[in-house]
């Protein structure tokens, strides 16, 4: 019998084509997605003279410059020139190379990394990568998914492979049942103020225990998300019954008999009993509360129920260092208790937080209330969008005083011109909150959706279990 092997190491072993002499290895590239940020490797292919080897087995959609506002105007609706170029340049670098692409008007188009899941696209077992950081979310389903730099992407395009060097293998387990109001942007925020930003770095993450398990794909896709942001090349759930329900009659999923050979072959996939992690991190899923950062670095996150802390007791210099500079930026002082913080703005989307559960879980705390803030939502997908609206929660978020806009990154990275004005403070589902990272001047404070709905109903950071106490 074979030595007994986690999920990761046999995804990785099914995709190795060669080892090269530094033990970096050759792996078969099952999909690509590409979005407007290819256009540098399209460039570079188009220098070289050469073609995309494979171009069934990429897909493109037009997600970072789309427009949230006046969508059926199509590209008219596009503010800026140059935001116009890059959506114009993937509409082309796409047709010349025969690639299928969601364009801004394709029902289908959304966040990359929700409509891979959505369509079926993203499956267990399967190798993706993205010229993307937060490749990383495919993981959910069972993917080894990870992120590439444009150099990279060309050779993927050109090549349908990847030089890789092999990652080590990290199993984070949460166990227990989370408590009411606790979501899975909390989890992944608590498993990063635990471990840090820099604590995954050079690992895949391997998701498990009962409160991973419990989660829908939906909380998953959201913890797979931010492994990123934990320093991971990747993160990994094992499939489930949860995840072929999901994945069972989507567009790109098998049909039929090849539905039973592939759910029969997924289930070989889970890691065996007695495979080895070069580490394992536990944590306590109960204890988990609903989290906030304060900073300006996701593992600078702490329960909605504590202060914001005090630089002098940081762990070491440059920890301290990292801290003050925060609060300055900010605009904080230590030991505020956090639900004082004064909010000025919130947003609800992103590939981390657009899904169809994320928009529900924020309707159930705006139904038969009124914000105080400016607020908006940008639904992951223009997919998710129309599902919201059938269930009528895009009536819910408008008369609570939310904008109900068109799909995309939005006001994440703000490259489209969401932005949050200088100075404002945004409670945002997205993932990232460094200087600057909704705008010149912006202040993030990551939270779930549940949390940002209400913090935009009480105009602070507030713990959504309150509000929803007696509901
Ligand atoms: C623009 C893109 C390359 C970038 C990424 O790689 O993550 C963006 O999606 C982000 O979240 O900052
Ligand atoms: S939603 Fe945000 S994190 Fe996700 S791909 Fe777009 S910009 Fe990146």
């Amino acid at each position: 019998m074979s030595a007994p092997r986690t999920m990761f190491e046999k995804i990785w072993d099914a995709h190795v084509i060669v080892t090269g002499a530094g033990g970096d290895a050759l792996l078969h590239v099952d999909r690509n997605f590409i979005h407007e940020g290819s256009f540098h490797a399209f460039a570079a292919l188009q220098a070289g003279g050469l073609a995309v080897r494979k171009p069934r087995q990429t897909f493109a959609v037009a997600d970072h410059y789309a427009p949230t506002l006046n969508r059926e105007q199509g590209i008219a609706a596009v503010p800026d020139p140059e935001m116009r170029e890059m959506i114009q340049l993937l509409d082309a670098n796409t047709a010349r190379h025969g690639i299928r692409h969601f364009g801004l008007d394709d029902p289908d188009q959304g966040i990359v990394h929700v409509i891979g899941p959505e369509l079926g696209l993203t499956q267990p077992g399967l190798l993706i990568t993205c010229g993307d950081s937060h490749t990383s979310t495919h993981g959910a389903l069972g993917a080894y998914a990870f992120g590439i730099g444009q150099s990279q992407l060309r050779l993927v395009m050109a090549t349908q492979t990847i030089w890789q060097k092999k990652p080590r293998t990290l199993r984070i387990a949460v166990e227990g049942a989370l408590a009411p109001g606790v979501s899975a942007k909390d989890v992944v925020l608590a498993i990063i103020a635990r471990i840090g930003t820099a604590g995954a770095t050079g690992h895949t993450i391997e998701y498990a225990g009962s409160a991973i398990r419990s989660l829908s794909m939906e909380g998953r896709l959201t913890v797979c998300n931010m492994s990123i942001e934990a320093g991971a090349r990747a993160g990994l759930v094992a499939p489930d019954d949860a995840t072929y329900d999901y994945l069972y009659g989507r567009r790109h999923a098998p049909k039929g008999a090849d539905w039973d050979r592939a759910v029969a072959m997924w289930r070989r996939l889970p890691s065996d009993d007695g495979a080895r992690f070069d580490r394992e991190v536990v944590l306590d899923g109960a204890a988990i509360a609903p989290m906030v950062t304060w900073g300006t670095s996701p593992e600078e996150a702490v329960p909605i129920d504590a202060a914001v802390p005090d630089p002098r007791q940081a762990p070491d210099a440059d920890r301290r260092a990292h801290m003050e500079q925060a609060l300055r930026y900010m605009d904080l002082a230590p030991g505020t208790p956090v639900e004082q913080i004064r909010i000025d703005r919130a947003f609800i989307g992103t590939c981390t937080n657009g899904r169809i559960e994320d928009l529900r879980a924020a309707a159930q705390v705006l139904k038969g209330r009124k914000i105080v803030i400016p607020a908006w939502v940008s639904p992951g997908s223009t997919a998710v969008k129309r599902q919201a609206e059938a269930e009528g929660l895009d009536r819910i978020f408008k008369a609570a005083g939310f904008e109900w806009r068109a799909s995309g990154c939005s006001g994440c990275a703000a490259m489209n011109g969401d932005q949050v004005p200088a100075g404002e403070r945004c409670a945002s589902t997205s993932n990232r909150n460094f200087e600057g990272r909704q705008g010149a001047g912006s202040r993030t404070h990551l939270v779930s959706p549940a949390m940002a709905a209400a913090a935009a109903v009480t105009g602070r950071l507030t713990d959504v279990r309150k509000l929803m106490a007696g509901r």
